[in-house]
């Protein structure tokens, strides 16, 4: 099984949905271990993807040929058959015939005989009777059904952002992502790293929302000289709004209070010159992965980190800063295209309890940060809960901070609510992101 992509999918789904564990972790996990092809890969992690991005959709197929009795069939057993699924109604190049044959195969050699002729029979059968049609109206349950996305998110949206919006980020989410990098232009140009990439097969076009971001359709971009080399880092688009939005100076000393794995300190590094940057995460083993990030892209020497509660920060720093990141733990809803899980893991409680974190963390920041210095507080979701209101509550209780327009693109005009920028997946095909900037006043 170690090295039948079909099967290592069924692990992989299984670990997801039994221990909610992160789909790409466990693909890296599994991939690893193996010795699975280029294209065997491909297919085991499309197979992952797809299943979780479609989940509902698979569940209404199969359901009509599922027994009475066999009705509450193992997960195993339930995602095996939904990968067929989805394999036979969503990927053109697999012929029907390997999808029964080797879907059969693995249910009998995990679970014997008896599972192999259930899977087989229910395979049979939806193929005699083809994919049945998913209902078209625009009700709450039917959006729900067809973007495999649970009725209390499509509720949330809807209330938001109303309904046309709410279909656009739902009709968004579950086409394929795109890779983007950061270039490191203290390292090299964008052009230039550019025609690098071109050369060697990268398939690279510039971002429309960031002057140092590079798109990629797809290609492995961390095994390459130039990324060991740190000339770039993998960020998504919308990750790269957040630096410029703290209109750093040369000489700044910076706290990057939810810094891990590091992606916008050495961003928030590549604009400094004499300045220093402190990169906290509450979580330890996280901070070499920003000191790591921090080495390998050049900037060892003016990132320390440490691992610290940020809403503890307070009390456990007897400095100050002329510019604060709040990079906040938050319900990650921006970024179900990448992480399709995350819509099933998340509960509605979540954001409120979320909420809280985010407005200790903040309250912490006040009064480490110089008088006429700027606070950034991001999260990658689109909620309000989440954004809005905490940047509402926050100037309800600090009246020595006012909100203050964020640095932005002015491909990113549009994107601007009362100098608050907030970004959709469906907007310009990158995670969902919400940036608000803040002066200390007094
Ligand atoms: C959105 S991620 C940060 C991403 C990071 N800024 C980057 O660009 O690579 C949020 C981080 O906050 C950390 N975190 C969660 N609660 C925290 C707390 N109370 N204090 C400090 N860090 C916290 C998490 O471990 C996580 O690494």
């Amino acid at each position: 099984m170690k090295n039948n992509p079909r099967a290592l999918a069924v692990i992989a789904l299984t670990r997801v949905f039994q221990n909610k564990a992160y789909s790409n972790i466990e693909i890296n996990n599994l991939l690893q271990n193996s010795d699975l092809s280029d294209a065997d890969s491909r297919l085991m992690t499309n197979i992952v993807y797809g299943v979780i991005q479609h989940k509902y959709v698979l569940e209404y197929q199969l359901k009509p040929y599922l027994q009475d009795k066999d009705k509450k069939v193992e997960l195993w057993l339930d995602l095996l058959l939904m990968s067929a699924i989805y394999q036979l109604q969503f990927l053109d190049k697999i012929p029907a015939h390997a999808v029964l044959n080797e879907s059969t195969e693995i249910a009998k050699q995990k679970a014997g005989r008896g599972a192999g002729n259930l899977v087989n029979a229910v395979l049979r059968n939806y193929q005699r009777h083809g994919y049945k049609e998913l209902p078209k109206s625009d009700s709450v349950y039917d959006l729900s059904l067809r973007n495999s996305v649970p009725r209390w998110l499509v509720d949330l949206f809807i209330d938001q952002q109303g309904k046309a919006k709410a279909k656009e980020i739902l009709g968004s989410i579950n086409q394929p992502s795109h890779i983007s990098i950061r270039v490191n232009t203290n390292k090299t140009t964008v052009a230039d790293l550019k025609e690098i990439l071109d050369k060697k097969g990268f398939d690279v076009s510039p971002s429309k929302i960031s002057s140092v971001g590079l798109i990629c359709k797809s290609g492995n971009l961390v095994d390459t000289q130039e990324f060991r080399d740190g000339l770039y880092t993998i960020q998504d688009e919308s990750s790269m709004l957040v630096a410029p939005a703290l209109d750093i100076k040369p000489d700044s000393k910076v706290l990057d209070a939810c810094s891990a794995p590091g992606g916008k300190t050495t961003h928030i590094a590549s604009y400094l010159k004499d300045g220093e940057v402190v990169a906290l995460d509450i979580h330890k083993h996280k901070t070499k992965l920003v000191r790591d990030n921090g080495q390998r892209m050049g900037y060892g020497d003016i990132i320390s980190t440490g691992a610290v509660d940020a809403r503890k920060a307070k009390d456990l720093l007897n400095t100050k800063f002329d510019r604060i990141l709040v990079d906040a733990p938050c319900s990650g809803l921006g970024l179900m295209r990448r992480k399709p899980e995350l819509r099933f893991f998340r509960k509605p409680e979540d954001l409120e309890n979320l909420q809280r974190v985010q407005l200790e963390i903040l309250d912490s920041m006040v009064d480490l940060l110089e008088v006429n210095g700027k606070l950034v507080f991001s999260t990658c979701t689109f909620d309000d809960e989440e954004n809005e209101i905490v940047v509402k509550k926050f100037l309800d209780k600090h009246l020595n901070f006012d909100l203050i327009p964020v640095k932005h693109e002015p491909a990113l005009d549009g994107s601007i609510t009362h100098g608050m920028l907030k970004i959709f997946p469906s907007d310009y095909f990158t995670d969902g992101f919400f940036v608000a900037a803040f002066v200390r006043k007094n």
